[in-house]
C-alpha cells in the first residue's frame, strides 16, 4: 500500500515572531510543495523504518527492533489523538538518531528526522516501511519547509490509518474532508514542535488549508483576497535556525517586556490592517494601487519592528536598500536571521523595472523568484496496491 501526500510552503505578510506571543499574523500557501510517499510493505522479510531525503540523497534505516526497544515506553499507536512528545521520548528520539552520524554540515536535518520519527511511530506504531521526502522549498529559509514536511508526512500516515476516511478508490491528487484536516493539522502541529521548539501553528496551519489565512493564538480565519498580490521572493541564501530565533525573541521579551510588549501590540494592529485592505473590495486600478501603496508602507513598518525584535541582518538589509532603490518594499519573511525577504510588486510596475531589480539582487548572490500565492492547501494521492 503506497500514499503520497504534498504540502505547500508558505509566506507570512505580516505578523511573523509576533504571532508566537498572541499577535495576529497574515500568511499565504505558495505554489513549491514538500512530497512525503509512505509505502507500507504487505509482506516481505525487511523489517526496518527506512527514511529517504531524496533531495539530498541520504537514506536512514532502523531495524524496526530497535525502534521497539528505544521507545518501549510508548503504548499502541492512537492515530486519532495527537500527543506531544515528552522528554523522556525526544531523549530516546535523540540517540536512535545520533546512531546514523548525519554529517556535521548537514546537522539542521536531525530535528526534521526526530519529528519524523515521533509522528511516524506515533501514528503507525512500529511497523516497517520506507518513507521517501522530496521537496522544492529550501530548507531553513523562511519559506516553511519544516511545516510542510510534517503536514505531508502526517498526512500520508494519517491516510493510511483508520482514523480518517479517504476514498482509496479515487485517482489522482484529493483533499481531505474537513475534521480530517483538523487531524492532520494537529498532528503536524506536534511535529513543529520538535523542529521549532516554541511554533505558533501558523505555517502548518497555513500550510494545511492553503490559501491566505489570519491566525491568532491558534485560531484561523480565512481570507479571501479582493485585490491581486504579486510577491518577488528573494532567498539571500543565508542560513539560519528558526528555533533559535525564537528563542533569542523569547529571551529579549524577558529583558525587556514593557517594550516588547508595545511592539507586539503594534504588529498586531498592522496584521489586522493588512488583512481588511486584501479583504475590502477593489473595484479599479486606482483603488488597487491605493491598497498597493497601504500594503507597501504596512511592510515596512512590519519589517522596523522585526528589526527591534533582533531577527533581521546585513543580507536582509542589502535586500531592502537594493529594492528601495526603484521605490519598492521589502520586509523578511518567517523566522529571519537571513533567509528569504519579500518585495512587493505592485500591479502596474514595469516589467522592465522587474527585470532590473532581480539582476541587480541576483547579482550580489541572492536567488529570486516570483511565487504563486494562495494555492491549495496538502492533497493525497492513493497509489499503489495491497
Ligand atoms: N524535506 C525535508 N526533509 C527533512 N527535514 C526537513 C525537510 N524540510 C524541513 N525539514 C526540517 O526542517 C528544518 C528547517 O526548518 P526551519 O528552520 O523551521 O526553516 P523553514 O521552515 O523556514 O524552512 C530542516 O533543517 C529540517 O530539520
Ligand atoms: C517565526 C515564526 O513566526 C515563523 C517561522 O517560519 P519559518 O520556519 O522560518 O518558515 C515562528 C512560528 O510562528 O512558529
Ligand atoms: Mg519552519
Amino acid at each position: 500500500m503506497e500514499v503520497t501526500a504534498r504540502a505547500p510552503g508558505k509566506i507570512i505578510l505580516s505578523g511573523e515572531h509576533a504571532v508566537v506571543h498572541g499577535s495576529t499574523a497574515v500568511a499565504a500557501s505558495i505554489n513549491l510543495y514538500t512530497n512525503v510517499t509512505v509505502s507500507i510493505p504487505t509482506a516481505g522479510n525487511d523489517d526496518s523504518l527506512k527514511l529517504q531525503l531524496k533531495d539530498m540523497a541520504l537514506e536512514f534505516s532502523w531495524p524496526i527492533g530497535r525502534i521497539k526497544e528505544a521507545l518501549s515506553n510508548l503504548g499502541p499507536p492512537s492515530s486519532s489523538t495527537p500527543t506531544s512528545c515528552s522528554i523522556e521520548s525526544i531523549k530516546s528520539i535523540s540517540a536512535l538518531v545520533e546512531e546514523k552520524n548525519i554529517p556535521e554540515a548537514k546537522i539542521a536535518l536531525a530535528s526534521g528526522v526526530s519529528a519524523f520519527l515521533w509522528l511516524y511511530t506515533s501514528i503507525q506504531g512500529f511497523k516497517p516501511a520506507t518513507v521517501a521526502v522530496t521537496s522544492e522549498l529550501p530548507l531553513g529559509s523562511g519559506l516553511g519547509s519544516s511545516a510542510a514536511f510534517c503536514v505531508a508526512l502526517s498526512a500520508a500516515l494519517l491516510a493510511l490509518s483508520d482514523s480518517v476516511n479517504v476514498d482509496k478508490q479515487h485517482q489522482g491528487w484529493k483533499m481531505f474532508g474537513e475534521s480530517d484536516l483538523e487531524l492532520l493539522n494537529k498532528w503536524a502541529f506536534e511535529g513543529e514542535k520538535i523542529i521549532h521548539g516554541k511554533p505558533s501553528g501558523i505555517d502548518n496551519t497555513v500550510s494545511t488549508y492553503g490559501n491566505m489565512i489570519k491566525f491568532t493564538s491558534g485560531n484561523l480565519t480565512r481570507i479571501k483576497s479582493n485585490m491581486p498580490i504579486k510577491m518577488l521572493v528573494t532567498n539571500t541564501k543565508v542560513g539560519r535556525n528558526t528555533k533559535a530565533l525564537i528563542a533569542g525573541v523569547s529571551e529579549r521579551t524577558l529583558r525587556h517586556p514593557n517594550a516588547m510588549s508595545v511592539v507586539f501590540n503594534a504588529v498586531d494592529s498592522i496584521s489586522n490592517e493588512v488583512a481588511s485592505i486584501i479583504l475590502s473590495p477593489a473595484p479599479d486600478d486606482v483603488s488597487i494601487t491605493e491598497k498597493e501603496q497601504k500594503l507597501e508602507e504596512l511592510m515596512e513598518m512590519n519589517q522596523g519592528l522585526l528589526q527591534c525584535m533582533g531577527v533581521s541582518h546585513a543580507s536582509i538589509e542589502t535586500v531592502l536598500r537594493t529594492t528601495l532603490k526603484y521605490k519598492l518594499a521589502s520586509k523578511l519573511t518567517g523566522a529571519g536571521g537571513g533567509g528569504c525577504v519579500l518585495t512587493l510588486l505592485p500591479t502596474l510596475l514595469s516589467g522592465t523595472v522587474v527585470d532590473k531589480v532581480i539582476t541587480e539582487l541576483e547579482t550580489c548572490g541572492f536567488q529570486c523568484l516570483i511565487s504563486g500565492i494562495g494555492g491549495n492547501g496538502v492533497e493525497i494521492c492513493i497509489g499503489g496496491s495491497s
